[in-house]
């Protein structure tokens, strides 16, 4: 069972602090979504959890090892990442990027097992990108990238998966469908972690939140417990509803 600690983390970046001393964990199974203001540090505070940013003091443990002991390739098979607005540089097919997922994977040489074809459609599929899988990828629309790039960042089965804004540029049905997706890997097993400014979908799939202002943890919990009125107004500091449905939570903002 995976759990990712992050034991009083402090990142500093010229001459700022943008993490200061921030404790928290991410569990097996379950979804956390960070929250917070522009800046607050919530990409930050994923790289770190990533392995991709070493912070300044602190550590992240995986599973009772820290982060920084495992090699590329482990720490490439057990996590997947997905950060803020991801890329293609060059004309390469849908099918090839999702591929790429797989590359951790692989042996080293040869040729491409079977097995992995099926594997390919499966994402395709689950992503809604079977008729995409042959377009070049730098000519889809924002969305259709950003469901291309979740398809990647999911194709190896990570044990941890670490998403920056994965719904920015999707239309309401593919919003809530990624983040159905994202909340069945966290029910198959996957400690699961999104940074979201999009508070009602936080609500919807969110086990746990931990909300960042200013670099600070200022709470961490059950999405309920973290999601109130009270902890939002101080959080984005604007006044905050929080309305309990049958369809789930409706969060306002009164400026
Ligand atoms: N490479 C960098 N060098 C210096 N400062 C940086 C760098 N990257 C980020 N920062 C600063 O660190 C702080 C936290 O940035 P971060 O991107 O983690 O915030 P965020 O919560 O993800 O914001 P957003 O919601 O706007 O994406 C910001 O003040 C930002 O200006």
């Amino acid at each position: 069972m995976i759990m990712v600690a992050l034991e009083n983390i402090t990142v500093t970046r010229g001459r700022h602090t943008v993490l200061h001393g921030a404790s928290t964990t991410f569990r097996a199974g379950r979804l956390t979504v960070v929250i917070g203001p522009n800046g607050a540090g919530k990409s930050t505070l994923l790289d770190v959890a990533a392995g991709l940013l070493p912070p300044s003091a602190g550590r992240v443990m995986l599973d009772g090892q820290p982060l920084s002991a495992l090699s590329r390739r482990d720490l490439a098979i057990r996590r997947a990442y997905l950060p803020q607005n991801p890329q293609v540089d060059w004309a390469i097919s849908v099918e090839r990027v999702v591929a790429l997922g797989l590359t951790a994977h692989l042996p080293a040489f040869g040729g491409l097992p079977g097995i992995w074809r099926a594997r390919i459609d499966t994402a395709l599929d689950r992503f809604d990108l079977a008729d995409l899988r042959d377009r070049p990828a730098t000519q889809l629309s924002g969305g259709e990238l950003a469901r291309v790039m979740l398809a990647r960042a999911t194709i190896g089965d990570p044990a941890l998966l670490i998403v920056d804004e994965p719904t920015a540029g999707l239309d309401p049905r593919h919003a809530l469908d990624a983040g159905r997706r994202l909340r069945a890997l966290a029910d198959a097993g996957c400690a699961v972690v999104v940074a979201l400014h999009d508070l009602d979908l936080a609500a919807r799939i969110a086990d746990d939140v931990v909300a960042l202002k200013a670099g600070r943890i200022e709470a961490h919990g059950p999405a309920d417990a973290v999601l109130t009125a009270a902890n939002l107004g101080h959080l984005y500091d604007i006044e905050a509803h929080v309305a309990r449905t049958v369809d789930g939570v409706a969060i306002r903002f009164h400026g």
